[in-house]
């Protein structure tokens, strides 16, 4: 199973490695979880089931030839309500999605709140924000208030994020482009970040992990 980095062999050296921790906030039951469910696993389920605290989830992407990256995912409960111990999860983090619920007014009301809580908590190394983008999650059904497309370019534009997406985690709606285009972005930022490792014994410890979570190995 690990053929794909074994035959890689003397060129193993010339991959990049990096390891992205990226934030999920939003409301009580935007769907946080089911977009991290579906993009990592293929899985949605309609039961709902509160997050307590923080759940994690790694997905392993092969961004191309020569570049690996581990995108692991912090999935912080709604309930945490920019509450003390966001401080504590957002540590180290480099990008982060915004979900509010596209039937629900009250939760893209509170985007703004969760916004500045990110803001006021983690920084990049250089003193900027560090890249989010906000999703419209459950696009699939009734919109109770969701602005016009205009509204929410601009909206984004005040509040700092990099853009928006309208997602389903049940349709797998727009999931994958949203963290293509989260990446994107963090991988511009990438000069002088702390977690970026250049490839070798690192992949040689990681090559179970890799070989298990991704169809072909990098490089
Ligand atoms: N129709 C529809 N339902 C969704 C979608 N995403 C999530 N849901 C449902 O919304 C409910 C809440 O989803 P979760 O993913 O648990 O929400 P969460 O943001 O993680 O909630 P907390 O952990 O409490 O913060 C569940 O019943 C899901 O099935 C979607 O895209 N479309
Ligand atoms: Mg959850």
């Amino acid at each position: 199973a690990v053929t794909g980095l074994s035959m890689a062999g003397g060129s193993v050296s010339e991959c990049r490695e990096y390891l992205f921790k990226v934030l999920v906030i939003g409301e009580l039951g935007v769907g946080k979880t089911s977009i991290i469910k579906r993009y990592v696993h293929q899985l949605f389920s309609q039961h709902y089931r509160a997050t307590i605290g923080v759940d994690f989830a790694l997905k392993v992407i092969n961004w191309d030839s020569k570049t690996l990256i581990r995108l692991q995912l912090w999935d912080i409960a709604g309930q945490e309500r920019f509450g003390n111990m966001t401080r504590v999860y957002y540590k180290e983090a480099v990008g982060a999605f915004v979900v509010f619920d596209v039937t629900r007014g009250s939760t893209f009301e509170a985007v703004s709140k969760w916004k500045h809580d990110l803001d006021s908590k983690v920084k990049l190394a250089n003193g900027n924000p560090i890249p989010s983008v906000l999703l419209a999650n459950k696009c699939d059904q009734k919109k109770e208030s969701f602005n016009s497309k205009a509204l929410m370019d601009s909206f984004c534009k005040e509040a700092g994020f990099l853009g928006w997406f309208e997602t389903s985690a049940k349709d797998n709606i727009n999931v994958d482009e949203a963290a293509h285009f989260l990446v994107e972005s963090i991988l511009g930022n990438d000069k002088g970040l702390p977690y970026e490792e250049s490839n070798g014994d690192r992949v040689k410890l990681d090559q179970e992990t890799v070989a298990a979570e991704s169809k072909s190995g990098c490089c």
